[in-house]
């Protein structure tokens, strides 16, 4: 290999079998009706009908068992929502590739139209539903319905109730059915709480969904495996050694478009109080007994429920200039569009150490990542403190990537120091290799009954209540969201509130991803 060149990763995997066997349910057969509500919708076109499309294309849905409907109050046919989605499902680059896949996904696609709370139209979902189970000559009872709620929350209740009192899968025998719940679930502990009592009262925990995207992101789902697969790390990944934590998300662009959902909900119900927390319980959980669903997520709730009460010095929120231009977003708006909100766990494991979760829309770049900072090595001989600390970095988007920073000697005739990094970056290691979309994973889990990678609803109470005394505090006024410009890096005053939180930037170091 010359210099410059990369390791491609051409390596077959070594796939443990007794861990294929016991983690991946056994996949079932029978006919499979995938019910897409709010099909008319925003979500619907662009993540949830191009994930059956790529479970379709990748053979994950055989086109023997699987028949899809499209469920919406707009008048429309099946033709104008197959002409509605189709842009979404494939691009002009592929487009000649799965051509022919492509139309037999649309052959499979039936549209119902109807109010969210009608018995007359649900009757008439059901009744498409069965012929599509009679024509698959499925044996009573083995067929499995899955309700996917691509719907904004106000409608949950009532479409529940109809699908439970009109569409479930009638009989005993086997099949089931099952019902994915999108977020924002809730605004806060107690509409949250109500909620889940609501959809509780009809449905089973083990049918109930909560999806969060971010538990697909290959990344996300790799933590467990860096944290507990890997010696290097379980001495080190404690309060002894890491200095702070960041979680991170900005985007580069606005709310366009969604001022008014998104004027109602914020930065902290959007992005935070799901997302991050959710990619804060997998970086800080002990680790589980087994990987087994319940396992991993009573380890997610023990965290959430360490969290102390956040403090209001310990938050700063901002607005982006312009945000109040849109004309669905009140005038005297005070929803804050950036936060910085330090979380602390009181638990061996991490007292003292602040967890900063920052989200921002409208900032000077597109990103998610995960930021672990090592503290200072005692006794500087080499005094090159003020280089820059270890930090391990998981990149989650764009440019997958996980990079060590370290101080090396610079190459020479002197001892020098400088920073550098080790650096895995998926997109040359694993050349060829295409990382499927987060939806495509976790439609595939409810698919399998594999729950894992979805919220519990002990885990969404938790999270609730560490977030809800703040946002009744935002949402009355009480903390201010500072105004900061389109384009930059949120309020000064995030920065300030980092250093004050012990996190030292290494100056004069970016990491760029690396080019093929
Ligand atoms: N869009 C996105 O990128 C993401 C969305 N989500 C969540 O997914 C869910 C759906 O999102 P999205 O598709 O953007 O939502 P939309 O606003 O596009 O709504 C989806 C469909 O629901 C129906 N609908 C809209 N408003 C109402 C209402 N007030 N009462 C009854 N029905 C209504 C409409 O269908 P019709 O009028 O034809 O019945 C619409 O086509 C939401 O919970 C959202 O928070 C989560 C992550 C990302
Ligand atoms: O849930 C949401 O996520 C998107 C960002 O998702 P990503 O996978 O592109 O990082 C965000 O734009 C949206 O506001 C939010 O509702």
């Amino acid at each position: 290999m010359g210099s410059g060149q990369w390791h491609v990763e051409k390596r077959s995997t070594l796939k443990n079998d007794s861990f294929v066997k016991e983690y991946n349910p056994v996949s079932e057969t029978g006919s499979l009706s995938i019910i897409v509500l709010g099909a008319s919708g925003d979500l619907a076109k662009k993540k949830t009908f191009p994930a059956l499309f790529n479970l379709f294309h990748q053979g994950f849905l055989s086109p023997d068992e699987v028949h899809i409907f499209g469920y919406a109050r707009s008048k429309i046919t099946d033709e104008e929502l197959r002409d509605k989605i189709r842009g979404y499902l494939v691009d002009e680059k592929n487009a000649s590739v799965k051509y022919e896949a492509l139309s037999m996904f649309l052959k499979l696609i039936k549209y119902v139209s109807g109010p969210y709370d009608s018995e007359e139209g649900f009757k008439r979902l059901d009744k498409a539903i069965s012929e599509h189970e009679i024509s698959k000559k499925t044996s009573e009872g083995s067929s499995r319905r899955l309700f996917y709620l691509a719907l904004p929350p106000s409608v949950y209740p009532p479409v529940s109730k109809m699908i439970k009192a009109w569409c479930t899968n009638k009989s005993d025998l086997g099949g089931w059915t099952r019902i994915v719940v999108e977020k924002p679930f809730g605004k806060d502990l107690e509409s949250a709480e109500q909620l889940s009592s609501q959809i509780g009262a009809l449905f089973e925990e083990p049918q109930i969904y909560r999806i969060d995207h971010y538990l697909g992101k290959e990344l996300v789902q790799n933590m467990l495996v860096l944290r507990f697969a890997n010696r290097l790390f379980l001495p080190l990944w404690n309060r002894d050694n890491i200095a702070n934590v960041q979680i991170v998300f900005r985007e580069d662009f606005g709310t366009e478009g969604r001022g008014g959902y998104f004027d109602e909900y914020g930065i902290i119900r959007d992005i935070i109080q799901n997302h991050l927390l959710q990619v804060l319980c997998l970086v800080a959980m002990e680790k589980p007994v087994s990987l087994k669903p319940e396992h991993i997520r009573d380890e997610k709730v023990k965290v959430l429920q360490s969290v102390i009460p956040i403090k209001d010095e310990e938050v700063v929120l901002g607005q982006y200039e312009g945000y109040r231009d849109d004309p669905t977003v009140p005038n005297d708006s005070n929803t804050p569009t950036f936060a910085t909100t330090i979380l602390r766990i009181d638990n061996e494991r991490w007292e003292g150490v602040p967890f900063i979760l920052k989200a921002g829309k409208a900032m000077s770049s597109k990103k998610a990542d995960i930021r672990i900072q090592f503290k200072d090595v005692p006794g500087d001989i080499f005094k090159c403190q003020n280089q820059g600390r270890n930090e391990f970095v998981i990149r989650l988007q764009p440019s997958e990537a996980m990079y060590m920073k370290l101080t090396v000697k610079q190459p020479g005739l002197e001892m020098q120091t400088v920073q550098s990094e080790l650096d895995l970056s998926y997109m040359q290691r694993y050349q060829g290799v295409s990382i499927p979309e987060a939806y495509e994973r976790l439609i595939l889990d409810t698919i399998r009954g594999d729950q894992q990678h979805f919220v519990r609803r002990d885990e969404l109470k938790a999270a609730w209540e560490i977030f809800t005394p703040l946002l009744h505090r935002i949402d009355k006024g009480e903390v201010k969201s500072i105004p900061y410009k389109q384009g930059s890096r949120g309020p000064a005053e995030a920065d300030q509130l980092l250093k004050k939180a012990g996190y030292m930037q290494t100056h004069g170091y970016i990491w760029i991803p690396p080019t093929l």
